[in-house]
């Protein structure tokens, strides 16, 4: 039985920063990003692909604002659906080119994914999804001001945009996911964390939110019973004091080292916390091993030479 690998790839590792939004920029990580993603897939491992779209979402979201005078905006579930589409598209297509440099001929597929959350979850009255790209305090305060934007600072980094971003309950297409994954075929599922719906008796519909994708992953992960989950981000390996003079990195730590740095406050949400919980979360339902790092050290950290290892046991 082939092992089953979820690689969850970060909204801001095909977006590196607010110079490289261009599509050709996205394209290139992307490109990056499938040669290791290949790699493991002519290992003989069953790859689940999973992307956030946190930059893409805001863009488009703000690109939909901006023409508002000429066209009428477009909901935030359905953005959600494009990135997936959008993102999911450049993914499945530089995966396939990277497979066949390698002899390999998997067929690669993304599949439009609806995930079920609680209308009644309090996160719809508490945004705290970052989206689209960094700004200053002042333009930020300025959207506040004028448009009503939820805006914080995201991790030292930069102000960023929030919007609601309710737990994940359910992956609807789940039994189809499954199905592919068993046939061979590499799947491309829940990006951007899934398109978010509500089911209000018997009748789904979408929601206006992006669900975080590392916490999607770990709901993914625990349904296929995955043997690992990797979630791929902007840095190699996890800290505790992180971006201070007291920052160390962590090569490997148990279940209850990484809840015990989690309570202490290392990983801040929006950012590093949400990997955590997902690794933890992974983890609590399922024997396997988590590892975060770059997707450049994918290869390397799976192979036990880099990463943050969350594991059960030491
Ligand atoms: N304790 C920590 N250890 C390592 N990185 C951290 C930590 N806390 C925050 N970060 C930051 O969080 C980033 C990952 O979050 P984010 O960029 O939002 O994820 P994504 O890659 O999914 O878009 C890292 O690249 C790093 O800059
Ligand atoms: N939806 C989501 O979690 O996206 P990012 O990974 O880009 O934040």
């Amino acid at each position: 039985m082939k092992k089953v690998s979820i690689v969850a790839i970060g909204g801001n590792a095909l977006i590196k920063d607010n110079d490289h939004i261009a599509l050709q920029d996205q394209r290139q990580a992307v490109e990056a990003t499938c040669k290791h993603i290949a790699e493991l897939v002519a290992t003989g491992t069953q790859v689940v692909v999973t992307h956030g779209n946190g930059p893409q979402v805001g863009f488009l979201m703000r690109r939909s604002e901006i023409a508002q005078t000429e066209l009428p905006l477009i909901p935030l579930d359905i953005l959600v659906a494009d990135t997936q589409g959008g993102i999911g598209y450049m993914i499945q297509q530089c995966l396939v080119n990277e497979l066949k440099k390698r002899g390999l001929s998997n067929e690669v597929v993304s599949v439009v994914t609806q995930v079920e959350v609680d209308a009644a979850d309090r996160a719809f009255s508490h945004p705290a999804k970052p989206i689209g790209g960094f700004m200053t305090e002042e333009i930020a305060q300025h959207h506040a001001k004028n448009e009503g934007w939820t805006v914080f600072e995201d991790a030292g980094r930069g102000w960023r945009r929030a919007v609601a971003s309710p737990e994940p309950i359910n992956i609807l297409e789940i039994g189809v996911i499954r199905s592919l994954i068993n046939q061979g075929t590499v799947v491309i599922c829940c990006g951007g964390g899934g398109i978010p719906i509500v089911n209000i008796e018997g009748s789904i519909q979408g929601v206006a939110a992006v669900i975080d994708k590392d916490k999607v992953s770990a709901l993914l992960a625990r349904d296929l019973k995955a043997d690992m989950l990797v979630v791929t981000t902007g840095v190699e390996k996890v800290a505790i004091n992180f971006g201070t003079p007291e920052q160390k990195v962590i090569d490997t730590m148990t279940v209850a080292e990484a809840e015990a740095y989690y309570n202490e406050g290392h990983f801040p949400p929006g950012s590093m916390g949400p990997k955590i919980e997902a690794a933890l979360d992974y983890l609590r339902g399922t024997e396997g091993v988590a590892i975060i790092t770059t997707p450049e050290k994918m290869a390397e950290a799976i192979s036990g030479h880099t990463g943050t290892h969350i594991v059960q046991s030491k």
